[in-house]
């Protein structure tokens, strides 16, 4: 068996090798000739899998990306085809709603104002919404959530509107699918006049898609708006992010919102239990087969932490700005955006490092938030 498949996913050998023989490819620049013998086709985000890529095979039987977006997929044509494909639904949530975390608190200290002072509006509640509202939850910030497919499917949790949410909080974050038909098409939904109508000193979060912000009008509402803060992980246009919005962006950078070493691990092992299982294999590997042990430094807590010590804790995990300056150094450089995307030094997720006295004096919601508890 042949098995084509992104040279920027992790743990591909330890997962694939055994079920035949892998060819690792340049997924931006994958081509039909290169995919025309494949029998196993496993990509990210930035391949698109449609008839152009696929027309010269007649023998694929399976086809995975290992993202939680699938926007660069067309499942039409696939399912004509009977092509089977599944991607990796929820894989990288944790990652982004902790991204998300660590930027807002990044802003509250550049802005010298505390996190639990703003209200935050969180525009798609899916996996990536609710993993945002999780950490929020836990450090006691509220949340107004907008997800009118989930509202009229009888979720249960409280929803606004768009424009009430729009008007009633100070920060926004995004995490809808990439959409362009349909009642709900998130295809540059907050567009200029969205832009325009934010409140005075908005934090703006895009951690989902590029043009789920109209990026032009962005730029244009900003120039006249110094009051609002950017976060930027996704662009219009991405490999080739404008240079005008990066200028302008507090936080900045390549698309890596969902890069914990967890969650790029978890991506590439959804694709290998969904392949064993159409193969009526057993799936013998876990996380825990692939992932480094978690850190156990010892880290005694036996009093809450103020939030400038919450933000060292979280940098100790993840440090934003070190990506922050690394993209803002090479993101006009041709291939450098997908070049800081792939040699991304692996991050780690909150639950990586185990803090001492959790339970007890006051600091259980950093349990909440995701850190792991070793008890005394
Ligand atoms: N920056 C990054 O590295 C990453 C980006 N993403 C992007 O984030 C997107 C969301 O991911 P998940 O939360 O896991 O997906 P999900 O499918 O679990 O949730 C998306 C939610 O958005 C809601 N929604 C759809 N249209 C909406 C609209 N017009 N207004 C408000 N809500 C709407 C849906 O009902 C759904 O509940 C992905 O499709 C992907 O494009 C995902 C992972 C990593
Ligand atoms: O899961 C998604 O959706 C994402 O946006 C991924 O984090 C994107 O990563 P790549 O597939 O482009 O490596």
């Amino acid at each position: 068996m042949k098995l084509v498949v992104d040279e920027n996913m992790p743990y591909v050998q330890q997962l694939f090798a055994p079920m035949g023989d892998i060819v690792a490819v340049n997924g931006r620049k994958l081509d039909a000739a290169t995919v025309a013998d494949a029998d196993v086709l496993l990509v990210r985000s930035v391949t698109r899998v449609n008839e152009a890529l696929l027309r010269d095979n007649h023998q694929l039987q399976f086809v995975g990306s290992a993202t939680i977006g699938t926007d660069h997929i067309d499942m039409a044509y696939l399912a004509s085809r009977n092509i089977p494909f599944t991607n990796a639904p929820g894989c990288n949530a944790t990652s982004v709603g902790e991204y998300v975390f660590i930027a807002l608190l990044e802003l509250a200290a550049k802005f010298g104002t505390s996190l639990k002072q703003r209200k935050v509006g969180i525009v798609g509640a899916g996996n990536t919404g609710s993993a945002v509202a999780k950490c929020l939850k836990a450090y006691g910030v509220s949340t107004v959530l907008c997800d009118p497919p989930k509202a009229r499917n009888g979720d249960s949790r409280e929803f606004a509107s768009l424009e009430t949410l729009l008007a009633d909080c100070d920060v926004i974050t995004l995490h809808v699918p990439l959409t362009v038909d349909g009642q709900d098409a998130t295809f540059h939904l907050l567009d200029e006049t969205r832009l325009r109508s934010l409140r005075p000193d908005t934090w703006l979060i895009n951690a989902c898609r590029g043009e789920v912000i109209d990026n032009h009008a962005l730029i244009s509402v900003k120039s006249e708006r110094s009051d609002l803060a950017l976060v930027m992980d996704v662009w219009e246009g991405e490999p080739n992010p404008i240079k005008a919005l990066v200028d302008m962006a507090d936080i900045a950078t390549p698309h890596i919102a969902g890069y914990s070493l967890e969650g790029r691990a978890r991506g590439t092992l959804m694709l290998y239990q969904q392949l064993q299982q159409m193969m009526g294999m057993p799936a013998s590997k876990s996380l825990d087969d692939l992932l480094p042990k978690r850190w156990n430094p010892r880290l005694l807590m036996n009093a809450a932490p103020t939030e400038k010590e919450l933000l060292s804790l979280c940098r100790f995990i993840y440090d934003l700005r070190d990506d922050d300056r690394q993209f803002r150094k090479i993101h006009q450089i041709p291939g450098e955006f997908d070049n800081m995307r792939k040699n991304h030094r692996h991050r780690r997720e909150f639950s990586a490092l185990a803090l001492e006295n959790l339970s007890g004096y006051g600091v259980d919601w950093l349990s909440e938030l995701g850190f792991s508890g070793v008890h005394r």
